[in-house]
């Protein structure tokens, strides 16, 4: 970023959970930035999303290849319009795949399990996202977090509570973070969105995050 004094490095915020600053330069930016417009259309497009419990999630919500809904997996928006869900496609399961290289070193290990579920995670300015695990995939394979827009802070936790020990990262626009190995199931969350901080030349008010997830579903 202009003006940084100091160059954001690559950092191992827990074993297996890894943050790339910068990892998408302003090109690719806006390219999974127009690809989110377009998934975020109906059908099956931005939903908001509801917990049984009563809560009402205030980060909106599109998902690709399977939708996400709390708590499983289904081929249609089930808590949304009923329609089927967006297909997955190959560049951004190649662009997973990439990210995981990038994080851990080393070139994409060919018998990884293709990336098959995207969640698309749109933030406003007052929006959060508490303390949770992904735990509706069989698979183990890592998590791959990129986020567009606003920075916000990002919790990173623990695998046995909401509380402590966490870390707290920022997440600017363009950066990787990746969770995986003994990190897979810890807590994480977005305890805040840091309003207008997004890069200018993007052109989006507010924070969008897209995860990367191999469901092992069959
Ligand atoms: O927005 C983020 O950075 C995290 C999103 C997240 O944890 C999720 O969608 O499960
Ligand atoms: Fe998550």
């Amino acid at each position: 970023m202009d003006g940084e004094l100091f160059p954001r490095e690559r950092t191992e915020i827990a074993p297996g959970a890894v943050h790339v600053p910068d990892w998408l330069g302003p090109r690719r930016q806006g390219e999974l930035l127009a690809a989110c417009r377009e998934w975020a259309r109906p059908p099956a497009g931005l939903r908001t999303v509801r917990t049984p419990g009563g809560g009402v999630m205030t980060a909106r919500q599109v998902c690709l290849g399977l939708h996400w809904y709390p708590y499983g997996y289904a081929r249609t928006a089930v808590d949304g319009d009923g329609e089927p869900v967006k297909p997955m496609p190959d560049w951004l399961a190649e662009l997973g795949r990439e990210a995981v290289a990038a994080a851990y070193g080393g070139p994409p290990d060919p018998r990884a399990a293709a990336y098959d579920i995207a969640l698309v995670n749109f933030y406003d300015g007052d929006s959060r996202m508490g303390m949770h695990r992904d735990a509706e995939e069989k698979s183990p394979a890592p998590v791959v977090s990129l986020s567009l827009g606003d920075s916000c802070l990002f919790r990173f936790g623990n695998t046995d509570s909401r509380g402590r020990p966490y870390r707290d990262v920022e997440l600017r626009s363009g950066d990787l973070f990746v969770f995986g190995g003994p990190s897979r199931s810890a807590y994480h969350g977005v305890p805040k969105v840091l309003p207008g901080t997004g890069p200018r030349a993007l052109g989006l008010t507010g924070r969008l995050n897209i995860t990367l997830r191999v469901g092992g579903l069959g």
